[in-house]
């Protein structure tokens, strides 16, 4: 497979190195100042970049007929133009806040957790993520996809990463040298603690997950997420 890569940063680079190891060829490397010049050879695009470049990344990819799998962070209220564009273009899209396997497994771990405690009122629920010091958006997509995922099995109303009211889930973000990634959400009564905690260890897993879901959606139309690549 031919792959464009949209952002050549610390996810690009792992992308790239797990993306020719499996047999495909990078035709792409598009950084912030570079142009679009390969894109038109690729059979799909992998989107990495920054909040502010990722709705044009996606849009050029679309608007030229190359599926493209996003998982830059920070963009999201633009998500239904980007998704409507997918469809009117015949397209193919996917975003995922997370590619790696084991968030997703955590993801649906988190549901079953929210739907419990949606029962039992003694309990608070509030999360954190700790990401490297380098990252540009505060909570990270993770927390609001977990945060969102909550909110619609619960009572809770929105999440905040400052003065959260009581029907908000407190999200803090915290931000550490070197840290690929780690999740917690926390259930606090008055007598104990439920947790539940992802870590990733490296970049590895998210780019796996990306470049498994590149050759998953390559030859097909429609708006997908991790869910439908991985059959959870
Ligand atoms: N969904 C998931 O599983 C994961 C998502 N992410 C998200 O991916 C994104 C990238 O993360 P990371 O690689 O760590 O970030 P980096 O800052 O290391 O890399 C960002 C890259 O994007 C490039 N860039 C900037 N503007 C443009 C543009 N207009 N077009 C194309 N590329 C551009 C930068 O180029 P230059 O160096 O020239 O500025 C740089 O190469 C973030 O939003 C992060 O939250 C990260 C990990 C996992
Ligand atoms: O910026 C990162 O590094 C990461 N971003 C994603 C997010 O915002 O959730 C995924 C992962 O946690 C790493």
């Amino acid at each position: 497979m031919k792959i464009a890569l949209l952002g050549y940063g610390k996810m690009g680079n792992v992308i790239a190195r797990i993306a020719a190891e499996r047999g495909h060829e990078i035709v792409l490397r598009k950084k912030a100042e570079d142009n679009f010049d390969g894109l038109q050879d690729a059979d799909v695009a992998i989107e990495f970049s920054v909040p502010t470049a990722a709705v044009t990344n996606i849009t050029e990819c679309l608007n030229n007929n190359i599926p493209v799998v996003s998982g830059t962070t920070g963009w999201l209220a633009h998500y239904d133009e980007v998704t409507q564009l997918c469809e009117t273009k015949k397209g193919a899209f996917i975003y995922a806040s997370n590619f790696s396997l084991g968030v997703n497994i955590f993801f649906e771990l988190n549901v079953q957790l929210a739907k419990m405690m949606s029962k039992l009122e003694r309990y608070n629920v509030s999360m954190e993520e700790i990401h490297h010091t380098q990252k540009l958006d505060a909570p990270s997509g993770t927390a609001i996809t977990l945060a969102n995922d909550i909110i619609a099995n619960t009572n809770y109303i929105n999440w905040a990463i400052e003065n959260p009211k009581e029907t908000d889930i407190f999200i803090d973000a915290k931000r550490e040298e070197n840290v690929p990634g780690t999740h917690t959400v926390n259930y606090v009564s008055d007598v104990d603690s439920i947790e539940i905690k992802h870590t990733a260890h490296s970049r590895e897993g998210f780019a796996l997950g990306a470049v498994v879901a590149a050759e998953w959606l390559t030859g097909k139309t429609g708006v997908y997420s991790m869910k439908d690549v991985l059959g959870i």
